[in-house]
């Protein structure tokens, strides 16, 4: 007789947990609005009795920037991703009615590493802020071993998970390297962070791991400078670049600036060994810039110097 393989049971919508029923889905409050869409705190309560969970739901806000079939690959790239360092995917809800989907994640109750930085900066001290440049870091380095590019790594998509935990959120715009190829070439540049962005993205919108390392050493500035609104990126570019240009101008002008070898400048108190680190991310030519276990390692390195 033929042996039948394993017939794969389709999971019951209770027994799949990866399914929320909107019904069970409490909204609680509002967390954050962007071109993304928005993302609520609600709690996932099937026993009706408040026991249930918090989870945060992100909920598509169709617009021309975003379509479904966005959301669909946003929803599919962070159901794949496992990793301490990655805010966690705990599954979708369909609402019938209007026939959208919502993004369900884990809830992590101390919001994005800016608000954190900019409340707490008096108890945040170098140590735990290069603690979570290591934890960025290897999140990164887990991207990059699935060869996946994540393209919009800044402070305002990390999120505080605890006092010592930070994650890596939003991957809204991370796209998948092509197996062929070890660099993402994007057609449609829609709003872009570009004072995150490595120079081959202003000018080729050419994206990879290395590029990627760029947008760290930008996220090393905002941690060290603790997110202050007064020195962020956007600002220190805008001063050199002078407050007169506008618009599509701006990247040409900043392309020019960053190929005149214009950097930003040392946050103030930041340790020199961190600087250096900073620097390094930022070299032009991308093949020369290191890649994020190096990265790691000099940022343990200094750890342990700091030990002594
Ligand atoms: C997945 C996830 C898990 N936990 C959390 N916790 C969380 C907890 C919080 F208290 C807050 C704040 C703290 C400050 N007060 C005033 C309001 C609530 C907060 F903003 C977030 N947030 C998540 N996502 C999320 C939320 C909101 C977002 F704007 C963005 N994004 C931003 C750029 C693209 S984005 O979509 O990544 C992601």
């Amino acid at each position: 007789p033929v042996t039948q393989g394993p017939v794969w049971k389709a999971l019951s919508p209770q027994q799949d947990q990866t399914m929320f029923e909107e019904r069970h889905l409490r909204y609680i409050s509002p967390l954050g609005k962007g071109n993304f869409g928005s993302v609520e705190l609600c709690r996932y309560d099937p026993l009706g009795d408040n026991t249930g969970e918090l989870v945060a739901v992100k909920k598509l806000q169709p617009n021309n920037q975003s379509t479904q079939e966005d959301f669909q690959k946003e929803v599919n790239t962070l159901s794949a991703l496992h990793c301490d360092y990655i805010v966690k995917f705990k599954g979708v809800c369909y609402s019938m009615g209007r026939l959208s989907m919502s993004l369900v994640m884990e809830y992590l109750p101390y919001g994005s590493l800016i608000g954190y930085l900019e409340n707490n900066r008096h108890n945040v001290n170098t140590r735990r802020m290069l603690l979570f440049a290591s934890q960025i870091c290897k999140g990164m380095e887990y991207l990059q071993t699935l060869r996946y590019v994540h393209r919009d790594l800044a402070a305002r998509n990390v999120l505080v998970a605890s006092e010592v935990l930070v994650k890596i959120a939003d991957f809204g715009l991370t796209k998948i390297i092509p197996f062929d190829k070890d660099y993402y070439w994007v057609t449609q540049p829609g709003e872009s962070p570009i004072f995150w962005y490595a120079p081959e993205c202003i000018n080729e919108s050419r994206f990879s791991s290395k590029s990627d390392v760029w947008s760290f050493g930008v996220v090393l500035h905002e941690l060290f400078s603790y997110c202050n609104m007064k020195c962020n990126p956007k600002r220190l570019y805008m001063q050199e670049i002078g407050h007169t240009v506008q618009g599509p101008s701006i990247s040409m002008h900043l392309a020019n600036i960053l190929k005149s070898n214009w950097r930003l400048p040392a946050p103030p108190d930041c340790p020199p060994q961190v600087y250096g680190l900073m620097k390094q991310c930022w070299t032009y030519n991308y093949n020369e810039r290191p890649c994020f276990y190096s990265l790691g390692n000099q940022i343990e390195t200094i750890l342990q110097d700091d030990r002594e």
